[in-house]
């Protein structure tokens, strides 16, 4: 992982970008999910990318993730132009994510979940499951808060349990950068607060991290920058206390508080 930057609001000119787009579009025949969408993520920080139901975010995220590839523009990370590579090229690169619905597999255990969540190359020496990787395995549960539950199969996990499943999972691959959808959904306060602070003390770690939701108190609380789209476009960008009084943010919100 990479070491923290310095925060700085705007979106141009910097070289410190772990990700950048340019002119994204995703078109589904008639329907634009994604239209000709420009931004970057910085080494180090908390992107929050928000915008109304059917904005075009997880579009955006299946994009980055390799899930599906852009109908027209240019996915750099890192500087490589990486458009259109598969999934499982990118989560090797370094760049994992979470889904909105969970996707453990239902016949493994927690340990197991992560465990083959790690990238297979790591994960044997020969034919022999490595020591060091049920060690690693054992100390992401531990980080994501499922320690104490390792041998539970996932549908004795309530939904906190799946959310840190999912996240552990996608730290199995060791990204370098973390694209988050939805984590806050169905979570209590507190919980939202915990899965919060992992969120940080991973980027204090170094890791990037781009965050969807919905919950705009919690989400704001956490990010250190926002994006914001709208039938695909991007309409704003600025820190959590500018996006907050953006009038073209209210109102693509429909008057919603934020
Ligand atoms: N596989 C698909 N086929 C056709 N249309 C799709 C597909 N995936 C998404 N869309 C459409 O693209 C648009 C953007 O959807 P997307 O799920 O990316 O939005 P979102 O901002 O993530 O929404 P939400 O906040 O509700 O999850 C929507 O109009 C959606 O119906």
């Amino acid at each position: 992982m990479s070491t923290h930057s310095t925060q700085s609001t705007g979106d141009e000119g910097q070289t410190d970008d772990v990700l950048r787009l340019e002119d994204v579009t995703k078109q589904f025949g008639n329907v634009t999910a994604v239209d000709n969408l420009s931004f970057a993520v910085r080494e180090g920080e908390i992107l929050g990318f928000i915008g109304p139901n059917g904005a075009g975010k997880s579009t955006t995220f299946d994009c980055v993730s390799g899930t599906m590839a852009p109908t027209d523009g240019t996915i750099y990370y890192r500087g490589e132009d990486v458009t259109g590579r598969p999934q499982h090229e990118l989560v090797k690169a370094g760049i994992a994510r979470t889904y909105q619905t969970f996707r453990p597999l239902n016949d493994r255990t927690v340990l197991e979940n992560v465990a083959l969540s790690q990238v297979p190359d790591s994960l044997f020496s020969r034919s022999d499951f490595r020591a060091d990787t049920e060690e690693q395995t054992r100390e992401i549960c531990e980080r994501v808060g499922l320690g104490d539950v390792t041998s539970q199969m996932p549908d004795e996990l309530p939904h906190a349990g799946l959310l840190r499943l999912e996240i552990g999972r996608a730290l199995g691959t060791e990204p370098d950068l973390l694209l988050v959808d939805e984590p806050f959904a169905g979570l209590t306060t507190e919980e939202i607060e915990r899965t919060a602070d992992l969120f940080t003390s991973l980027r204090d770690d170094g890791m990037t991290l781009v965050v969807i939701d919905h919950n705009m108190h919690g989400l704001l609380e956490l990010v250190d920058r926002v994006i914001v789209i709208s039938f695909g476009e991007k309409i704003a960008a600025g820190t959590p206390a500018e996006i907050r009084n953006d009038p073209t943010v209210q109102e693509a919100y429909l008057g919603g508080e934020l």
